[in-house]
């Protein structure tokens, strides 16, 4: 096909296809790149994005509006200068509400599923610290550019708390099995150059800009490649992943639900709270 005839065909389709975006999100902006229909999902919930129902509940939304419009691809990152988000919210696990809590866990199996399996292209400019929840989303992504000298990694265990399955198969889904289960028990949380090393990422940037370059970049490699063939390839490799949690997700929020009341649990919780908060009063 002469590269003319391709161009005005990509041009026609982004027109019929151009998203249609809420302007009521509160804690993301959501904009399109005139030149290659890429959406930015911009988290913006000061000071830490940490992920509560309302911020998942947007970012479901977002990723529904994108499947429905076809878009080409998405990239995910933070409003913040050093954290691209502290995972969930602590504040939803903390002596949670029962019936807030279950919504708040089935928005987050919502955003993973449609993030992990989403049919168009993702890729995550980790423009910040993308401890647990955050190192999820990152993960749930195609491709990621981070930022030097911040830190990536399923901490969970440091909390006294586990990753639950499906959180693991991302995570094997992006690194080897070895390093999976050497990161998981240990809690580490990887620099930049770390999770490069191990494949935790894809590439190192100096700033975000720079993020934002290189992960617009990455869309490039699909644009000779049909839509389909690609959703339908990345399905097979992920898609168990996704049916598995749909056959169990009730008994996963029960699950979770108890485990995270027990009161070894909540002490755990209190006393992490307890440590973020001191780190601020010792820094002063
Ligand atoms: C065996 C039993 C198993 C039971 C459970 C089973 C399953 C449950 C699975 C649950 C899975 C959870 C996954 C998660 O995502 S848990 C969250 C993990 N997140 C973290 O560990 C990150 C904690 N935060 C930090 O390390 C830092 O805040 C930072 C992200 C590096 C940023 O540092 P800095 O810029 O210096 O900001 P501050 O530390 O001063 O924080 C500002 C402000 O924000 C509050 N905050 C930070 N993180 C969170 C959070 N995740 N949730 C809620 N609030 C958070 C922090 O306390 C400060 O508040 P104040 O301004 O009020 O002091």
């Amino acid at each position: 096909m002469m590269a003319s005839t391709r161009s005005l065909l990509r041009t026609k389709s982004l027109i019929s296809n151009l998203p249609r975006f809420s302007s009521n999100y509160k804690c993301l902006d959501v904009s399109v790149n005139n030149d290659n229909n890429i959406t930015t999902v911009t988290l913006k919930r000061p000071p830490v994005n940490s992920l509560n129902l309302d911020l998942l509940s947007e970012i479901s939304d977002v990723l529904t509006d994108l499947k429905k419009s076809k878009s080409p691809g998405m990239i995910l990152t933070s409003s913040s200068d050093k954290v691209f988000t502290a995972g969930l919210d602590i504040m939803e696990m903390h002596k949670p509400d029962p019936e807030r809590f279950k919504q708040f866990w089935y928005a987050l199996q919502d955003v993973w599923m449609k993030l992990y399996g989403s049919p168009f292209p993702t890729a995550a400019a980790i423009n910040g610290h993308a401890p647990a929840g955050g190192c999820l989303l990152a993960m749930c992504c195609e491709y990621r550019v981070m930022v030097q000298n911040f830190n990536i990694g399923l901490n969970e265990t440091q909390l006294g708390i586990v990753a639950p399955i499906w959180f693991i198969k991302t995570m094997l889904n992006t690194i080897s099995i070895r390093d999976t289960e050497l990161a998981l028990t240990t809690g580490r949380l990887f620099k930049t150059d770390e999770a490069l090393a191990v494949g935790l990422i894809d590439e190192m940037a100096t700033d975000k800009a720079d993020a934002l370059k290189k992960a617009n970049a990455f869309f490039e490699r699909f644009e000779m490649i049909p839509p389909i063939a690609r959703a339908y390839t990345k399905d097979s490799l992920r898609g168990s992943d996704i049916e598995d949690l749909k056959k169990n997700r009730e008994k996963d929020i029960q699950t979770t639900l108890s485990l995270i009341t027990q009161p070894k649990v909540q002490q755990g919780l209190e006393f992490y709270l307890a440590l973020l908060k001191n780190k601020k009063e010792s820094a002063a």
